[in-house]
């Protein structure tokens, strides 16, 4: 409920003295509008034109019977609460009543007043809490609309916002590619806000934060004692998106083992829990992420083919931050402009050399990395001014940093190859490649630095 809008309720008795009872109680509250009738068409022409907050009905009518009320009442209105108020006390007219979909049965006894309040602080508080998820769900789509929440004007982002135009009005699965921290979550959740499962839920999975025996738990759910340690039962990931989107962030990273019954679970559309055995029917669309080059993973067999190919949909290729141009300098002011809102402080300025310095650099970790290097300045600079000073490069003069410690020549080799390897996760082959030597150097530099 809008804490503005006044709480009206209509009051259906048609007993003088009980009326004005329930008028009493009712407007106890300066926030509640109570508008009391005597007889059921009365309330009912009225709902023709006005949709009030709560409707308390009295079971014995001179006009129609009560079930006759609340039918009506809810067929017109399926979404106000009847709160049915009888000189009943008779279990069985609840139950029927409350098969109508009642919201509460209260009888004409003593505790009528408590009653009566407690379940309407309950509608209340329903209300409100529905009022501020809509609310929330509209501030979430309207932050992640693609111009306002992918900051970019290269014509390599360009490209990014042509693709992500193409996946609105449709559910195709997007498989997103790039390095690391280029904001390929961002991109996912804009496309699920964007679309028409906007107010269904978005969910989602790490791939590579999960340890793979609990994978699949994870993601298709378990019934009670479906293994040991499985004391409860659990809805699944993809059971949690249904209706919605799943994002399975580090695709790459899945187990060939899984990857098949991940297939399965795309190809029929349903899911079946761990030691279950009911079918749940699953309408989610599928949004993957991974850093890896996924065709490669695939013809070096540790991605399946079919899974690929299942999963490929509409590819989103994100470009490194050294790839966008001056996007690097708007995306810096936006982070900026972030961190001052979100930690209330006057608005700080980047200087010419500072801006300088940000295109200069390579940035490995992408807008990960710009973001942290924006808030340490921020955090630094005098008079809300950021100075290239300021600008603390930690990650990336790989020369510089490497050169300003003192070394033996053997070490800087060691500290190469460990930068090397680490750029190129750990693949020995490419690594290898870049640095023109055969892989059997680079093995021969591993051993002896596992001795050293
Ligand atoms: N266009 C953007 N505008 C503002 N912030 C962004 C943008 N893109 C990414 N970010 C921020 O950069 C950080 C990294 O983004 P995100 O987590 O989406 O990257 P990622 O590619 O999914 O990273 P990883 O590969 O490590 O999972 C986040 O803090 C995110 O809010």
């Amino acid at each position: 409920m809008n804490p503005q809008e006044s709480f009206k309720i209509f009051a259906l008795e048609d007993s003088p003295v009980f009326s004005k009872m329930l008028y009493y109680i009712l407007s106890m509250d300066d926030e509640h509008e109570v508008v009391m009738f005597t007889e059921g068409k009365q309330l009912l022409l009225a709902l023709e034109n006005e949709k009030p907050s709560v409707i308390t009905v009295d079971y014995s009518l001179p006009d129609m019977t009560g079930e006759e009320v609340i039918q009506k009442i809810s067929a017109r209105l399926p979404n106000v609460p009847v709160i049915v108020i009888s000189g009943q006390t008779d279990v069985q007219t609840a139950v029927t009543l409350f098969k109508y979909g009642v919201y509460d049965y209260i009888t004409k006894e003593e505790d009528i007043r408590e009653r009566l309040l407690n379940a309407l602080n309950k509608i209340k508080t329903r209300q409100s809490l529905e009022v501020e998820v809509a609310t929330l769900r509209q501030e979430l789509s309207s932050k992640y609309e693609f111009d306002k929440s992918i900051i970019g004007n290269s014509k390599s982002m360009k490209k990014v916002f042509t693709m992500l135009h193409k996946t609105v009005n449709n559910n195709i699965t997007v498989s997103i590619t790039g390095e690391t921290g280029t904001g390929k979550e961002v991109i996912a959740k804009a496309i699920h806000y964007n679309s028409t499962r906007q107010n269904k839920p978005f969910i989602a999975v790490n791939i590579a934060a999960i340890p793979t025996p609990l994978l699949e738990s994870e993601l298709f759910g378990h019934e009670k004692g479906a293994f040991t340690g499985a004391i409860a039962k659990r809805v699944g990931k993809f059971e949690e998106a249904n209706g919605g989107t799943i994002f399975l962030d580090e695709i790459g990273e899945m187990d060939i083992s899984l990857q098949a019954k991940l297939l399965r679970v795309i190809q029929e559309r349903e899911v079946v829990r761990i030691g279950g055995s009911s079918i749940v029917k699953l309408d989610v669309r599928i949004i993957t992420a991974t850093h890896r080059d996924l065709s490669k993973e695939m013809k070096e067999h540790r991605f399946r083919e079919d899974l690929y190919y299942r999963l490929l949909g509409l590819p989103i290729y994100l470009p490194p931050l050294r790839e966008r141009d001056n996007d690097v300098i708007l995306l810096a002011k936006h982070l900026l402009k972030q961190f001052s809102k979100e930690n209330a402080i006057d608005k700080i300025q980047i200087s010419p050399e500072a801006n300088y310095k940000l295109l200069d650099y390579h940035f490995p970790g992408n807008i990960r990395e710009l973001k942290a290097i924006i808030e340490l300045a921020a955090v630094m600079c005098d008079d809300n001014v950021i100075t290239a000073d300021d600008i603390q490069l930690t990650g990336s003069s790989d020369v510089e940093s490497i050169l300003s410690k003192e070394m033996t020549l053997k070490e800087y080799n060691f500290e190469i190859i460990r930068r090397f390897l680490k750029r190129y996760d750990d693949n020995v082959a490419s690594v290898a490649k870049k640095l023109d030597v055969g892989k059997v150097t680079i093995y021969r530099y591993l051993k002896e630095m596992d001795q050293y």
